[in-house]
């Protein structure tokens, strides 16, 4: 489980998330939608522990983030991931290099990688140099890095961005096996389709601040009845589903 507690990060005066609390349970997706600036990143980045919060908290699975960053992070797998890859490497050895560094076992390590090619359909991609690799490809190799430890929490970015519809077929499909296993996964988007096929709760935020929160057909339904749509479309910051 992620676990946030009342984060606030500024810069300079600009206020980007205020006192945001939210929880990511084990065994769902949970959406964080916004308009563009709203935080999402932000607030993601602190998540992960690549910003420090002026205020607040964050743990993973009870384990602060900044306090043991070591047993935090290694629950956590994120897309994008800070580090890059290897462009030297093929996106095997990529794999192989994330996964001994989190000591995964060899046998183990090869298995994984198997399962992780065929689930997201990038098998042909395993023995080429990353160097050169498409978003869509990168996106990939990315999804599977931050798998290869098999964290129990996951956290993703707009991961189906510079996917094509087959691609991201493999990746719905493959996050919600991942939920059903009990993984707890944090996803931001903008394609409202994405909320409605995955999301089993979705938290909306605006100028940094927790504005709903629900499932998705909820809050759509409130929407729909409240005569509001364009504000709510602004507020979660895409109408792809909403106005059909
Ligand atoms: N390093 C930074 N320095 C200054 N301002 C920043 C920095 N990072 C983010 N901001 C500002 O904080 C606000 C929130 O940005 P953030 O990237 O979290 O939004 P977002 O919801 O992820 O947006 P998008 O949907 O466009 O990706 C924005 O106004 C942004 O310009």
């Amino acid at each position: 489980m992620i676990e946030a507690a009342a984060l606030s990060k500024q810069f300079g005066g600009l206020k980007a998330v205020t006192a945001l609390s939210l929880k990511v349970p084990n065994g769902k997706i949970t959406g964080l939608l916004g308009p563009n600036g709203s935080g999402k990143s932000t607030t993601m980045r602190m998540i992960c522990g690549l910003m420090a919060p002026d205020k607040g908290t964050v743990t993973i699975d009870g384990f602060s983030v900044f306090k043991q960053p070591l047993k935090a992070k290694q629950r956590l797998g994120v897309v994008p991931d800070s580090r890059g890859l290897y462009t030297r490497l093929t996106a095997r050895e990529n794999l192989v290099y994330y996964g001994q560094l989190q000591g995964v076992p060899a046998h183990t390590l090869s298995q994984r990688i198997a399962k992780l090619a065929e689930d997201l359909d990038m098998g042909d991609l395993l023995a080429r140099r990353t160097e050169g690799f498409s978003q869509g490809q990168r996106v990939k190799v990315a999804i599977a890095r931050a798998m290869i430890g098999d964290p129990p929490n996951l956290m993703l970015d707009e991961p189906s961005n510079g996917l094509d519809v087959m691609s991201t077929r493999a990746l719905r499909r493959f996050l919600l096996q991942k939920r059903d296993a009990g993984k707890a996964i944090l996803l931001s988007t903008h394609v409202m389709q994405e909320v409605v096929a995955l999301c089993d709760h979705v938290i909306i935020i605006a100028d940094g601040t927790l504005r709903a929160a629900g499932s998705a057909e909820q809050l759509m339904d409130q929407a729909r009845a409240s005569s509001l749509e364009e504000a709510f479309v602004s507020l979660i910051g895409t109408d792809e589903g909403l106005m059909a």
